[in-house]
């Protein structure tokens, strides 16, 4: 099993300015565990803390238990492939793979063998004597991986490795990266601003701002059951109601809001008379006519703003009372409504689709 990397209390400052603050976490051996958040959140920093350009200015990096300060990229259990792959253009594929193994004085066959070996794991087999020109963007991507892998990392560091690339092809070679993670068992520990490309990927994901981890969990939780109102904002998209919390029944709460009462989950440590803010995800909303009785799930009145049709989907943005503007996804799964901007629906949803979070660090 591949090594784990631990974070304890890492914080890195720039002068007065802290890029990553406090982050306490367990990376295990063998995970596929990405870093999400917007640019500037202090991702690729908290990456060059693990790789061992830089030691932090507060807490400690251990990976396989042994503390790394003062240690090294190069005395590190580690590899990293970054963003441009720099990949050497005169070499060929094979002695880019073996690039490393060379600086290590491994001999020409041995390297050549292992070149090989790493050519069939990452679907190229028998593909090194060509030259690096002539392979596709997915290639090289899958080249640099390769070489990564050479020099046998317990913990291969990925800093955006497929934002060059075009739409499709980011697609596939998430599931690629995933396939190649689970044949090598290496630690990987992956960066992006990509909800998507987390939350496919990954065995867990950690989403940052402001330098700070807001929530550590598996895709399905972070996007389900967001712990913090920048989570359930910035992972997928969401529509927010604000209000006070009016009544809390277990582990379910009504918030008082411009539009009424809205029911939800309650996320947090909330009290009666609280802040807070409720969240309902567009494609967990339905459409009703205005005329439909309130049930007892929450039910707002709207008026349609606009429609755009997609085939698979119809994206609606109807406007509440207090102007708060709410975006629908309808599945185009049994027909679709007829619904022009101006017409009067009830926008309905489930509450325990719906979660209620502390509003004070909405913004
Ligand atoms: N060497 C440095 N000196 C001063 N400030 C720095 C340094 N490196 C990073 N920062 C600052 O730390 C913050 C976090 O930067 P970082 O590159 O880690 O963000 P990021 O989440 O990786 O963003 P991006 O996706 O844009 O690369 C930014 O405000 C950046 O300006």
């Amino acid at each position: 099993m591949s090594q784990g990397v631990e974070l304890r209390g890492v914080t890195m400052r720039f002068g007065d300015f802290a890029a990553v603050k406090g982050v306490e976490l367990d990376i295990e051996g063998g995970e596929f565990f990405s870093f999400l958040g917007p640019s500037g959140c202090g991702k690729t920093t908290l990456l060059r803390l693990i790789a061992g350009f830089n030691d932090p200015t507060e807490g400690q990096v251990l990976i396989g238990g042994k503390d790394m300060r003062g240690i090294g990229p190069n005395g590190r259990p580690t590899a990293m492939i970054f963003q441009n792959l720099a990949l050497f253009p005169l070499m060929k594929v094979w002695e880019n793979i073996a690039f490393g193994l060379e600086v290590r004085g491994v001999s020409k066959a041995e390297r050549r063998k292992r070149a090989e070996a790493l050519l069939e794991l990452i679907a190229l087999p028998g593909q090194g004597d060509k030259q690096v020109s002539e392979l596709s963007g997915g290639q090289k991507q899958r080249v640099a991986i390769a070489r990564a892998l050479a020099v046998e990392p317990q913990v291969l560091l990925l800093d955006e490795p497929l934002s060059a690339l075009d739409l499709k092809l980011r697609q596939h070679m998430r599931q690629e990266l995933r396939e190649i993670q689970r044949r090598t068992g290496v630690t990987f520990i992956y960066i992006t601003h990509d909800q998507g490309e987390a939350l496919t990927m990954s065995d867990r994901v950690g989403v940052m701002s402001a330098g700070r981890l807001q929530q550590v969990a598996d895709p399905q939780t972070i996007y389900e059951q967001p712990a913090t109102p920048f989570v359930a904002g910035f992972v997928g998209e969401n529509n927010r109601l604000l209000g006070r919390i009016g009544r809390v029944e277990g582990g379910a709460a009504v918030l008082d809001s411009a539009i009424g009462p809205l029911r939800g989950r309650l996320g947090g440590d909330l009290a009666v008379g609280a802040p807070a803010a409720l969240f309902v995800r567009p494609e967990r909303l339905g459409v009703q006519p205005a005329s439909g009785t309130p049930g007892q799930g929450g039910h707002i009145p709207a008026t349609i703003v606009s429609r755009a049709y997609e085939g698979a989907f119809l994206h609606l943005t109807a406007e509440a009372a207090g102007g708060t503007v709410l975006t629908v996804h309808l599945a185009n799964s049994a027909g679709l409504p007829d619904l022009q901007p101006g017409a009067a629906v009830a926008l309905i949803y489930r509450p325990e689709d719906a979660i209620i979070l502390p509003a004070e660090a909405a913004a």
